[in-house]
């Protein structure tokens, strides 16, 4: 029981989902004597299930988390895992199966409302007794309960976006990312980044056209409603592994992860379209302007936000409803880089 306790104040003592979810593996493993647990995220690409592992421990060694350049990965389709999607279907709590090795393993979605984007995944030599599965399901409860809290905190209460103060982080872990994928210096990688062929992370400015307009004349219901329908937009012209924020005000920012300059383009042109294209109830037709920008390695977040805020200011006093790239308005000479060492101008 002290050891109990011990895991539950550890959990409940991190702010963020890497150290709760290293937590509840640590916690599991030891209090189910495990062989190995896992925490899975459960993404949906396109319509289909992907189970893609986030952190893991294996007996006598310690908790890992899997790297963040795995993550470009969506992962194993669902149907490897058919004991868990026939789980899934029927919303249970929990799955076990008998592998042919005679190990077993359970699983257990963490279920908020009728979603469940995270999984454990525990694998044992001996069958679970019903006192081990209710000590972990009493774990998995508080995780989950915390998990709710951490997200809560970390998203915009009016789109559900994730909010400006995860920006930082999430774009730290992207840069690192980049920063892997620049070491790996491929055979024929020149000729790719000549050709704009070389997968990189990018990141993008948001704002809505004449917003204040909108507000003037339908009222600020109408202008939440619209912040409503973009974010969902966005959630829907974006990927899975890409990251969408909700700055503030009528301002989103996007964090794309690994894709060739054409494709950035085509992404963010293809959402430009979508809301160009969409019949906003009563308001209409909106647009936006889109700025960006790729993402280096070692940059600091300010510099990175200060390019595609330029970006997408050339798009607004060029007349709106437009996707500019920073670094091609550069090698035009239509934009000059007004960064120094200590300033840059953003937001
Ligand atoms: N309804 C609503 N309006 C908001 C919210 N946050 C900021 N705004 C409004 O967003 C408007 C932003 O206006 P401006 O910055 O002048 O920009 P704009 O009218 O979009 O013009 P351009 O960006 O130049 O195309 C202001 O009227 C703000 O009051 C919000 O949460 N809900």
């Amino acid at each position: 029981m002290d050891s109990l306790l011990k895991h539950m104040v550890d959990m409940t003592g991190h702010r963020d989902h890497t150290m709760l979810d290293i937590s509840v593996i640590s916690a599991v493993q030891e209090l189910a004597n495990a062989s190995c647990t896992r925490v899975l995220t459960l993404a949906v690409v396109r319509g289909k299930m992907f189970v893609r592992p986030r952190a893991q421990i294996v007996a006598g060694e310690a908790a890992t988390m899997v790297g963040t350049s795995d993550l470009q990965q969506p992962g194993e389709p669902i149907e490897h895992y058919p004991a868990l999607a026939a789980c899934l279907a029927r919303h249970d709590a929990s799955a076990e199966v008998t592998n042919d090795s005679g190990g077993h393993t359970l699983w257990l979605p963490i279920w908020l409302g009728d979603k469940a984007d995270t999984c454990l995944e525990i694998v044992n030599p001996t069958p679970y007794t019903s006192a081990t599965i209710q000590v972990i399901g009493g774990v998995v409860s508080v995780y989950r309960n915390f998990q709710n809290l951490l997200d809560y905190s970390e998203r915009d209460s009016l789109t559900g976006l994730l909010n400006r103060k995860t920006f930082d982080d999430q774009l730290a872990k992207m840069l690192a990312a980049s920063a892997d994928q620049e070491s790996l210096t491929l055979p024929g990688e020149l000729e790719r980044r000549q050709h704009g062929e070389e997968e990189r992370q990018w990141l993008a400015v948001v704002d809505v056209d004449h917003f204040k307009h909108v507000n003037d004349r339908f009222g600020h219901l109408y202008g939440d409603e619209v912040l409503i329908l973009i974010a969902n937009l966005l959630n829907t012209s974006f990927r899975a592994q890409d990251r969408v924020f909700r700055f503030g005000g009528e301002e989103f920012v996007v964090l794309l992860r690994g894709t060739t300059q054409d494709n950035a383009w085509k992404i963010i042109e293809r959402f430009r379209q979508n809301v160009a294209s969409h019949d906003f109830p009563q308001v209409g037709k909106v647009t936006v302007s889109v700025g960006f920008v790729s993402i280096t390695a070692f940059e600091p977040p300010v510099i990175v936000l200060g390019r595609a805020d330029q970006a997408l200011y050339y798009a607004k006093s060029h007349g709106r409803n437009l996707v500019c790239h920073y670094d091609e308005l550069l090698s035009e000479g239509l934009l000059q880089s007004t960064e120094s060492n200590d300033t840059a101008e953003f937001f």
